[in-house]
């Protein structure tokens, strides 16, 4: 079965953070769907969401969500599905509010939480490549490739001027 990721948010102003994700799993021709998905607004679609992740395939769903952030947590209560939670930044508390509201799950229901705003963005879908690198060959040398331009990338003295 082609692997699937899938990325949501609870509204569309996370989209400015969450659209690198969608880039990368993009440049590694990883599949993938973008949704917005709300704990608090649309229920109803959280739980279908939620309950038909599996057999619809997805590898991964990567949920990025601020403020009060329980999208994450109540879709890894209603799925198997390895949920990776990205703190969106919030205006009052600079996503500090939406980190913590991921990361402190309790115990039996586990949420992959990664750092606030888009550095996080990017990680959760290295993250999500490199779960599906360990059985598609294809996305992990594209993997491979990225991360040695990174490193390529990056000068081995610092610019004085
Ligand atoms: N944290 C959640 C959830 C949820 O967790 O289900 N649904 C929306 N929101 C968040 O509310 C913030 C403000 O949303 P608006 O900009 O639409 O007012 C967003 O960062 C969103 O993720």
């Amino acid at each position: 079965m082609t692997q699937m990721v899938g990325i949501v948010m609870g509204s569309q102003s996370d989209w400015p953070c969450m659209k690198i994700a969608a880039e990368l799993l993009e440049e590694f021709g990883i599949a993938h769907e973008v949704r917005i998905v709300s704990a608090h607004r649309t229920p109803d679609r959280l739980f279908a969401y939620a309950e038909t992740a599996a057999e619809r395939g997805l590898a991964a769903i990567i949920a990025g969500a601020g403020g009060a952030a329980h999208l994450p947590g109540m879709l890894a209560a209603k799925t198997r599905v390895p949920v990776l939670g990205v703190p969106v930044e919030s205006r009052a508390l600079s996503g500090l509010d939406s980190l913590l509201s991921i990361v402190q799950m309790p115990k039996g229901v586990p949420v992959g939480t990664f750092a606030i705003g888009p550095a996080g963005a990017a990680n959760a879908a290295l993250f999500a490549a490199a779960q599906i690198a360990v059985t598609d060959d294809a996305v992990a040398a594209r993997l491979d490739a990225w991360r040695a331009a990174q490193s390529a990338a990056v000068a081995e003295e610092p610019d004085r001027g």
